[in-house]
């Protein structure tokens, strides 16, 4: 047989993951039915339905309470569900028989407030979950871990502590960390907001690649330039119901609803 050029095995290697990704297009990763979720008298999820696709990028939008965050620690199991079922993959995750650490290792959560153990070093917060919770093999969990830590620049910061770090260095080991066990969804819940502004860009930058490699995102976001830009859908909260679930243009330029009109019209320009 010959040999493959670099450019010949690259671009059989590009073809692949995009047959596989076409071949995977349409399956359905997450798919929330009929969720409601109350604190006390507080209804702040109404009936919420769904779905993610393999490799989909969505962006969750909404204003401030809409209920973002709640959404986003339902499909986590970080909150009981009152009503309605959510979906990962065949799996009921709100299932009370269901193992909910298993479930929960399935995904990849980015939370807001960079969550990474002060007293810990890069590589080490990288790889501690995949040992301990995942059972990895330490010397595979640090060959993982330098290869995530290169392809998004840091491998030379692997000796580095948390407070030794831009907080958009932090959030990018924080993606990576996510990252380490190949999750089936990767969850960012308003990653972005507690950064200086001039430090969002290299995050989302970040997220943009991921997307590019075939991820698949549910993205919490007050970022609308970019979900206009990267997201493949919108799905916007509004009054603990889904006002619109659509293409970024069919719901950001195009929509006629005027709340989602009202919504929108805060950012215009910005
Ligand atoms: N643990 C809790 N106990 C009681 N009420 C809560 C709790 N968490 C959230 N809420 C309420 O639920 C509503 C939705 O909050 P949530 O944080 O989900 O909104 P959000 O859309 O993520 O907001 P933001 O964009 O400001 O982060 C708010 O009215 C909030 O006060």
């Amino acid at each position: 047989m010959s040999q493959l050029t670099n450019q010949e095995s690259a671009v059989s290697t590009a073809s692949a993951v995009a047959h596989q990704q076409q071949s995977s297009a349409h399956q359905t990763v997450l798919k929330l039915d009929q969720v409601r979720k109350s604190y006390r008298t507080n209804e702040v999820l109404k009936g919420i339905s769904f779905q993610v696709r393999a490799h989909e990028t969505v962006a969750l939008l909404g204003p401030s309470g809409s209920g973002k965050s709640t959404l986003m620690k339902c499909v986590n199991l970080l909150e009981e569900v009152n009503d309605g079922q959510i979906w990962l993959g065949g799996t009921d995750i709100t299932d009370p028989r269901v193992d909910r650490d298993h479930c929960r290792s399935r995904i990849g959560v980015v939370f807001q407030q960079f969550n990474l153990f002060p007293h810990m070093n890069v590589l080490k917060n990288v790889t501690l979950g995949a040992i301990k919770v995942h059972k990895m093999p330490k010397a595979e969990a640090t060959d993982k871990a330098m290869e995530l830590l290169d392809r998004i620049g840091m491998k030379s910061k692997a000796s580095a502590y948390p407070d030794q770090l831009s907080g958009g260095q932090q959030q990018r080991v924080a993606i990576a960390r996510a990252l380490m066990c190949d999750p089936e969804l990767l969850l960012l819940d308003e990653i972005t907001s507690a950064l200086d502004p001039m430090l969002v860009g290299e995050v989302l930058e970040m997220v943009s690649e991921l997307k590019s490699r075939g991820t698949t995102i549910l993205m919490a976001t007050h970022e609308m330039s970019f979900a206009h830009d990267a997201a493949d859908r919108i799905v916007l909260l509004l009054g603990g119901i889904i006002a619109e679930d659509g293409t970024p243009r069919q719901v950001m330029d195009e929509s006629q609803n005027p709340q989602t009109k009202e919504f929108f019209s805060h950012f215009r320009g910005l």
